[in-house]
Parts: C-alpha cells; structure tokens; sequence
C-alpha cells in the first residue's frame, strides 16, 4: 500500500511539494482553503492562480476538508503563510498520531511572539510529538521545482532519525535534500533572507546597480548571521543552502515575490498598493517588523534591517535609506579577525 502524505496549503509551495511527492508514488492528498479552489483544480487539474503553467498530477486527491486530508497520514507538510502557521496546526493537530512527522516550510518569523515556527509548532502539539517536527528550507522557487528544474533543500531537525526521514521523502532525481541539526540556523535564515531581498529589491527599484545589490546581500548576509549566533544558531549554516543559497535565489530570481515587492516600492509605489497587487504572500514584510524587534531585543546591529522597517512601516523615503546606510560610522568588515589580531 502507497504511503499517504498531506500537504496542507495549495498554495505556490504546497503545490509544487504536493506534486513531488505524487511522482515519487506517494499518496497525496493537498488541502485547499477554498472550496472553490478545490473545484477548480478538480476540473481543470491548473491551479490558476498560484502556479498556472502546470498541470497537476491526476494522483494527487484536492480538498478542502482537513479531516480527509490527514486520514492515516504519515507526513504532513505544512505550506501555508507564517501567520497563518499556529491557527492551521491547531486544526491539524486532532487529527494526527504520535508517528506523525510534521514538516514547515513556511519561511516566517511569528511577529506576535517573535518565534520561530518550529518554536509555534511546538508550542501548540504534543510532547510526544515534538521530536517529529522538521523544516524544509533552501533556495527553492515554486515554479522551478514544479517544472522539475534541478534544486536543492535542507532538512532540518533536532532528531537526525527525522531529518533523514524528510531527506527521504522529498529526495528526487532533481530535488536533492541535506540533512543540518541546526534547526535554529535553517528556520531564521529561510526567514531573514526575505527582507534582504526587500532592501535589494528596494535598490533595484530606484534604479541602483549590480554592485549595490552585491553590497546588500553580503553586509545582509552578516546581519543575518549575527542575529542567528546571538539565537543559538551555528554561523556555518548561513554559508549553506538556508543561508547563502536562498539569500541568492531571492534577491535574485524574477520569481521571487518579495524581491518584486522590494522593487516597486523602490519605484515609489506605496505598500498597501504592492501587497494589494501581489496576491501572493510577501513573507519578507511582517518579518522585517519582527525581525527589527528581535534585533534590540538580542541588541545586534541589524543596519539594512532597520532601514528596510523605515521604509516599510516609517515612510523613510527609500533613496535616504539607502543614503544613511553608506553614511554609516566607519567600521570593520569582520569584527571576529580584528579581535583576533592583537598586533593590527
Ligand atoms: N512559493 C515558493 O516558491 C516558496 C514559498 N515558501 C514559503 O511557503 C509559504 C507559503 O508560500 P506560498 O505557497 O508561496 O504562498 P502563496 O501565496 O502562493 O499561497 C498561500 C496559500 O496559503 C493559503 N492561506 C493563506 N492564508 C491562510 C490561512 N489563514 N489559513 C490557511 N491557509 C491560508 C492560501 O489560500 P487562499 O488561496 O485561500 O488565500 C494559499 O493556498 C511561505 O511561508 C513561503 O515563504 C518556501 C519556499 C518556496
Ligand atoms: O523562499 C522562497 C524561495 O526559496 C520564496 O520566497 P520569494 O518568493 O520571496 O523568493
């Protein structure tokens, strides 16, 4: 018998894991919010909205009954937006086992408690069920993995039994998954990433270059790191697939909402018109106010953080932020060596 998996969000993301996991010969059934999702996916086998270019699989059985979707499960996989993580694992949990192993892949902070999503999940499951929890992160845009463009992800868990277990599920002939234990590092650099790609979005949209987009992502790449070391998490994970890797795809890729939020809004467009105009969730937005707070709540300097929540929440003009982060006090690149260097 097929083992059967749920994938709960027929989103972009959902969407596309939902039809890995049918190739591989899974069972899967993804649960849409929306009813008239469901018929439309039914009939047409197109999710029109979220992923249009494809043509999803017969195998995969849609609905929108939550009960059905986690029926004998052995995995769910949970691909809905980061604020909407706790209230769908609340409706998820009176369906699930002990054997359950429940994967995020949301890339999100909670802005209400500051908390990861793995810290959410734990919070609303089981005891017993805290081992199983994993997270799927890494460079890895929706339309690419559905059209089975070569990819590659982390799976990250406290128990190596589980990381491997995730390993095993998504592993694809062109989806290839690493294992990392530091769940802290893989959760906070899938989430920051998106507001480095705001900032470099910013500076695409105002017209700025290569160089500076280079200049963001690097100095963003630090703060990144310098957040997630002052977290717990382990800084090699930021030169990995989590950290370095998404960093690049998002503030690289076309497809890459928040980057596109960043450059209108460099345009001059205000960000209830971007949001209105995007339709898809911009995950970077709520995570630079939580990531702001998080930065004075650990005090680490997070510059190109702070200047982004200017822009978004503070009406700082874009071209001024970006004036007041080369005005900065001079300083070094890496604190860590000049420490280390008594005779420089
Ligand atoms: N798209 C991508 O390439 C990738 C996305 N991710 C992450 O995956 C997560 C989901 O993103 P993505 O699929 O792109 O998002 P989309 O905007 O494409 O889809 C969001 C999905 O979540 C549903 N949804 C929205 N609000 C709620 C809610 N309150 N309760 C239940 N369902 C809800 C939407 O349903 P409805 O249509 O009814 O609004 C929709 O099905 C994000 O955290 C994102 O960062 C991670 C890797 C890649
Ligand atoms: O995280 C993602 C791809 O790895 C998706 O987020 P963006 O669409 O903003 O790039």
């Amino acid at each position: 018998m097929r083992e059967r998996v749920a994938v709960i969000g027929a989103g972009s993301w959902g969407t596309a894991l939902a039809i890995v996991l049918a190739k591989k010969g899974y069972e899967v059934t993804l649960w849409a919010r929306r009813q008239e999702v469901v018929r439309e996916i039914e009939t047409t086998r197109i999710n029109s909205h979220y992923l249009p270019e494809i043509v999803i699989p017969e195998s995969i059985k849609i609905t929108a009954d939550l009960e059905e979707t986690l029926m004998q499960c052995v995995a769910v996989v949970l691909s809905v937006p980061s604020h909407a993580v706790r209230e769908t694992v609340r409706r998820v949990r009176p369906f699930v086992t002990k054997e359950t192993v429940l994967v995020n892949t949301a890339k999100g902070l909670e802005i209400e408690t500051l908390m990861r999503l793995s810290e959410v999940l734990k919070q609303e499951l089981p005891v017993e069920l805290h081992n199983n929890i994993a997270v799927l992160s890494g460079p890895s845009h929706a339309e690419e993995v559905s059209r089975d463009l070569p990819t590659a992800v982390v799976a990250a868990s406290h128990r190596r039994q589980v990381a491997e277990y995730v390993q095993d599920l998504f592993m694809a002939p062109n989806l290839r998954v690493y294992t990392n234990p530091d769940v802290t590092g893989v959760e906070l650099g899938g989430a920051l990433k998106n507001v480095i790609a705001l900032a470099t979005g910013i500076s695409d949209g105002l017209g700025f270059g290569d160089n500076t987009r280079a200049a963001l992502m690097t100095r963003g790449l630090a703060e990144i790191a310098r957040l997630g070391t002052a977290m717990g998490a382990q800084s090699l994970t930021f030169a990995g697939l989590a950290g370095i890797g998404d960093l690049i795809v998002t503030c690289t890729s076309l497809y890459s909402r928040n980057r596109r939020a960043g450059i209108q809004l460099g345009q001059g467009k205000p960000l209830d018109q971007v949001l209105a105009g995007m339709g898809m969730v911009v995950e970077g937005v709520r995570t630079t106010k939580a990531a702001y707070h998080l930065a004075q709540k650990y005090g680490v300097e997070m510059p190109i953080t702070e200047q982004t929540y200017q822009v978004l929440f503070e009406g700082l003009n874009p071209r001024e932020a970006v004036s007041k982060l080369m005005l900065r006090t001079r300083t070094h690149e890496v604190e860590e060596i000049v420490v280390n260097r008594q005779d420089w």
